[in-house]
């Protein structure tokens, strides 16, 4: 077993704690590695050195083009990399390989897009009132970045923060999950191995509420971007608010597929039971709720349970694997919690509901996919993020109705719309409020397309060429051109 330390200005450095925590495969649920329990004066130093390689260091000089050069070179090392990325991610979160390999290799189009943005980031020419004086904008950096980021998909949600960030010049701290601490160690490595200079990328590992609190809280912090869930994300925002620094909160979601009479009807049951079984639903943008005109419940619901019973269970490193272990302990319990709160609501169980065994006969925690029907939208399972394989049928008559009914979560992450009706798909589309939605498809994510929540799924949005914005800060120079000193007293 190894013991991974902190990475901070370029160099493995051992935590001023000396204390480690252990990180757990939950598919084994052994112990394979332990990550460096840091705290408040690792922070300090990783804050150091990043804010010494963004005021003197090497990265300061860089020009633009340059930064991008070192974007694509750290893209073609994630690239040759990709597997042994993908296993760390899969040992520690039990998602399924199959998945995992896919988005680690994607994270190199995220890291090739903000290199392409790199050298237009541009400001403007200003059109005046001030007659004898020119005005133009400059486009700069905002400084340290901390990045905060969830153990459902560790790298990929890194990189929509660190690719525009870095791409616009700043330079960031980051505190990984600790259940998915190692693989963010080793993408810094290869960031470093790529070529950029020491404290550009820190990685400091440990708890939320010792290394993410010290972190929100630095004085010399200039941005906090965050992933992950409510609580954690207020308590990210409250910090940043305090200090009056910028922040974006990737949160989760309580995401509708709504399915109307005319859709093509084995599109939708494909896409609701991807949408929500995919990672075993740990993803903030699962489909949990199907919201499906009642005259197709007959036709559906049997087939989507097949459907659900089809989902292969075990090994995440197998190929024969669909979904693999949750995730953590706390969240499994948190999954029968939700299952237990439908059951005591009314809703009925039309398939799963139920821990299964590890069907190698491994200590792995497993929750079978798991649908409700004659779901009410006032019931918890309905309003609550669950996080794991639970779909929340959810009948409907009318168009209002649906969208009524997807509108009334406090969540706004994403939705899909199963319909031919072109007229029905805009309609819906400008009336959900969620930051994505997918008209007969789901889940599908792009570095050139905005994501993010409406209401308590977050703030901001990352992805797309406007977010390289959510990176920098505008400065106006005014020039006189005159040689008398206008609005000067006495005159
Ligand atoms: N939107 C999304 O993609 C995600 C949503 N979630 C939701 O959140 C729930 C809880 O999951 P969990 O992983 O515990 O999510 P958290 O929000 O607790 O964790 C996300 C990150 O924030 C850190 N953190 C936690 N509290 C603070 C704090 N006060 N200040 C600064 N950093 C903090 C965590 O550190 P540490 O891990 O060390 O505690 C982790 O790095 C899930 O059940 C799910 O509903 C979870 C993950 C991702
Ligand atoms: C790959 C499908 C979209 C993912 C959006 C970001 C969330 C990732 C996750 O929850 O794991």
């Amino acid at each position: 077993m190894q013991d991974y330390t902190n990475f901070i200005d370029g160099a493995r450095l051992a935590p001023t704690t000396g204390q480690y925590l252990e990180t757990e495969n939950p598919y084994t649920t052994k112990t394979w590695a332990r990550i460096a329990r840091s705290g408040p004066e690792d922070v300090d130093r990783a804050v150091a050195a990043a804010k010494a390689a963004f005021t003197t260091g090497a990265w300061s000089r860089l020009t633009a083009p340059q930064r991008g050069a070192l974007l694509r070179r750290f893209a073609e090392l994630i690239v040759e990399n990709a597997e042994e990325l993908a296993r760390i991610e899969v040992t520690d979160n039990g998602k399924p390989l199959s998945e995992m390999l896919p988005q680690v290799k994607k994270i190199a189009d995220w890291l090739i897009y903000y290199a392409g943005l790199a050298d237009k980031i541009a400001g403007a020419t200003l059109a005046t009132d001030k007659p004898g004086f020119m005005a133009h904008t400059l486009k700069e950096p905002l400084g340290i970045i901390a990045m905060i980021t969830p153990w459902n998909s560790p790298l990929m949600l890194l990189t929509w923060k660190l690719a525009p960030a870095l791409a616009a010049g700043n330079v960031a701290v980051v505190k990984p999950s600790e259940y998915t601490s190692v693989s963010a160690l080793r993408y810094a490595e290869l960031a470093s191995e790529a070529g950029f200079p020491p404290g550009v990328i820190n990685v400091v590992t440990g708890l939320g509420q010792e290394v993410g609190t010290a972190l929100t809280a630095h004085p010399d912090v200039a941005k906090v971007a965050f992933t992950g869930g409510g609580a954690g994300g207020r308590a990210v925002y409250r910090a940043a608010s305090d200090r009056l620094v910028p922040v974006t909160l990737e949160l989760g979601g309580k995401s509708p597929n709504i399915v109307f009479e005319d859709a093509d009807i084995d599109m939708a049951i494909k896409g609701i039971v991807s949408g929500i079984f995919a990672s075993g639903g740990q993803s903030c943008v699962a489909g949990s709720r199907a919201l499906i005109q009642r005259p197709l419940l007959d036709k559906m619901l049997p087939r989507m349970a097949q459907l659900a019973g089809k989902i292969r269970l075990g090994d995440p490193m197998s190929p024969e694997t669909d979904i693999g272990p949750v995730a953590t302990r706390p969240q499994f319990e948190r999954i029968q919690q939700c299952i237990a709160w439908a059951k005591e609501d009314g809703a009925t169980l039309l398939c799963g509901g139920a821990p299964v065994p590890d069907p190698a006969g491994g200590p792995a925690l497993f929750v079978a996919p798991t649908i409700f029907t004659d779901v009410r939208s006032n019931m918890r399972i309905a309003q609550e993020e669950v996080f794991g394989p639970v779909l929340s049928v959810i009948p409907f008559d009318t168009e209002e109705e649906a969208l009524e009914i997807a509108n009334d979560t406090p969540f706004g992450l994403g939705a899909g719309i199963w319909t031919r009706d072109l007229r029905r798909a805009m309609v819906l589309s400008r009336g959900i409020k969620a930051g994505t939605v997918w008209v007969n498809a789901y889940k599908g994510v792009s570095q050139t397309a905005p994501f993010g929540g409406f209401k308590e799924s977050g703030i901001g949005r990352e992805g797309g060429a406007a977010m390289i914005d959510a990176y920098l800060q505008t400065k106006t120079v005014w020039l006189n051109l005159t040689d008398s000193v206008p609005y000067a007293f006495p005159q």
